[in-house]
């Protein structure tokens, strides 16, 4: 990833290169090598200090430190080292600010610290095209707050509050937001007013708003509420069907052609999930081939989009892209989705990664919010907020208004009486806090 640096936006301000983040990132410049000079030419690894001397694409497995302080070998912790990214230090312009932020970029916010990597979108470009080449010009956020963040919420949430939620997103730019879920009420109790929430919402202009269904009945309640997309939801690993669905993957996949067929006559889209492509909470690791046969069959069953997600969030980029090796030798890369937890904290290096490989379609919830009920240890989404904000800094296109969704993000999390997930929305709070002291 392009390494950042803290540079001001306004010449009114402190010399930026007085601040402590311009002084320590201007450190770990100068220890690179050059910091006025412009772009840093990568060097060879050396072999020494702290990077590995593995070549490209060898693999081992970490040694992790367990909860009964043993260490032990974790299978998902493959790596793969490749050449450091070179930063390139730029002054940030008023346009790249603007494009941070979107459309709620204010003079007062134009005041602040910026935490760019490079100064324009010609030179951000640039630095893709040299390091991250094959990026996407333009991402489709899905936003599955109001399903997936909410589905694990143990006090249930007023369904007026979902209804605002998912209104605000709507006017976020978000072109899709996952409404709920049709599933039994006694499995999620906090998506029992299912059908309040999309009769509601139902009539929202411009976003299109699928809803979760496990089979028929829950298709019909939804499309009877007016649901004019679904989602549908296989696994990857035997144990996780079995628990979050009841039934196994063969089982789940005669149920899902069922409604796919029955969706299909009525023209309504389906798009087909499949979870733990990464790890499962049950099974433990789960092989890229049994990801791939589960995309597949949901992909030849009709669904426009498959989103592979990593339900308890433990993959890296060394785990992520063999799995997504695999499946994009079965189903066309531009009908797949990335869906991370952020469990580990891997989640904006494997959206990076995926989008290096082609995808350019990725779910996210608003404030991290999320964690699916029956995967224990599973936490939040990736942060709607963290991904619009590195998109924006990488100059892809999302039509998003990173401020939107950061002050919905304050309304949900204000609900839920807990603090934002998005380390975006926090530090970008705290900024436009302190310039509206200046
Ligand atoms: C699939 C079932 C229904 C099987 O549940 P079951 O108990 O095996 O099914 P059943 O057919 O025996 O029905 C039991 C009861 O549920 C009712 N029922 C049955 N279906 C429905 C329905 N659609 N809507 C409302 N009610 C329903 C049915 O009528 C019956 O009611 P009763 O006669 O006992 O009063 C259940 O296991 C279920 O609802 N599971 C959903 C669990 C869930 O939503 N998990 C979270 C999804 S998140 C996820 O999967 C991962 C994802 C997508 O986010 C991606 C990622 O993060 O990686």
């Amino acid at each position: 990833m392009l390494a950042a640096v803290s540079r001001s936006c306004s010449s009114k301000l402190a010399s930026p290169l007085s601040t402590p983040a311009y002084s320590a990132a201007a450190a770990a410049a100068a220890a690179a090598g050059s910091l006025v000079q412009g772009p840093v030419m990568p060097r060879a690894p050396s072999g020494g200090g702290d990077v590995p001397p593995y070549a490209v694409g060898e693999t081992w497995n970490t040694p992790c430190s367990s909860s009964d302080g043993s260490w032990k070998d974790y299978p998902w912790s493959r790596m793969a080292y490749e050449r450091q990214a070179v930063p390139h230090w730029g002054k940030v312009s008023d346009a790249a600010c603007r494009h941070a932020f979107g459309a709620s970029y204010s003079s007062q916010v134009q005041q602040s610290f910026r935490y760019f990597s490079s100064s324009s979108d010609q030179e951000r470009r640039w630095a893709g095209n040299k390091i991250m080449h094959d990026l996407p010009r333009s991402v489709k956020i899905v936003e599955v707050g109001p399903r997936d963040g909410l589905q694990n919420e143990k006090d249930i949430v007023p369904t007026p509050v979902k209804i605002e939620l998912i209104r605000r997103l709507a006017t976020s730019g978000l072109p899709v937001v996952e409404a709920t879920s049709f599933v039994s009420p006694k499995w999620v109790p906090q998506l029992a007013d299912a059908k309040d929430v999309m009769e509601a919402v139902r009539d929202i202009e411009g976003v299109r708003l699928p809803v979760l269904t496990p089979n028929l009945k829950g298709f019909e309640a939804a499309v009877a509420a007016g649901a004019k997309e679904i989602a549908v939801f296989a696994s990857a690993s035997e144990g996780f069907s079995k628990s979050n669905i009841n039934c196994t993957i063969k089982e789940s996949l005669a149920r899902y052609n069922d409604v796919i067929l029955t969706a299909k006559e009525q023209e309504i889209p389906v798009r087909g999930y499949v979870s733990c492509v990464v790890g499962c909470p049950v099974d433990g690791p789960v092989p890229p081939s049994n990801v791939a046969y589960v995309a597949k069959e949901l992909y030849d069953m009709g669904c426009y989009e498959i989103s592979l997600g990593d339900t308890i969030g433990v993959g890296t980029p060394g785990t992520v892209v063999p799995m997504l090796d695999e499946v994009m030798s079965v189903v066309p890369v531009e009908k797949l989705a990335v869906h991370f937890h952020d469990t580990y904290g891997q989640s904006l290096s494997n959206i990076l990664i995926s989008l290096q490989m082609g995808v350019s379609v990725v779910d996210s919830s608003v404030a991290g919010l999320g964690g699916c009920p029956y995967a224990k240890g599973a936490s939040g989404n990736v942060a709607t907020e963290d991904v619009v904000y590195m998109l924006n800094g990488l100059g892809i296109k999302t039509g998003v208004d990173l401020g939107k969704v950061m002050a919905t993000g304050e309304f949900i999390c204000k609900h839920l009486g807990r603090q934002s997930g998005s380390k975006a929305a926090a530090a970008l709070s705290k900024v436009t806090a302190k310039a509206s002291k200046l």
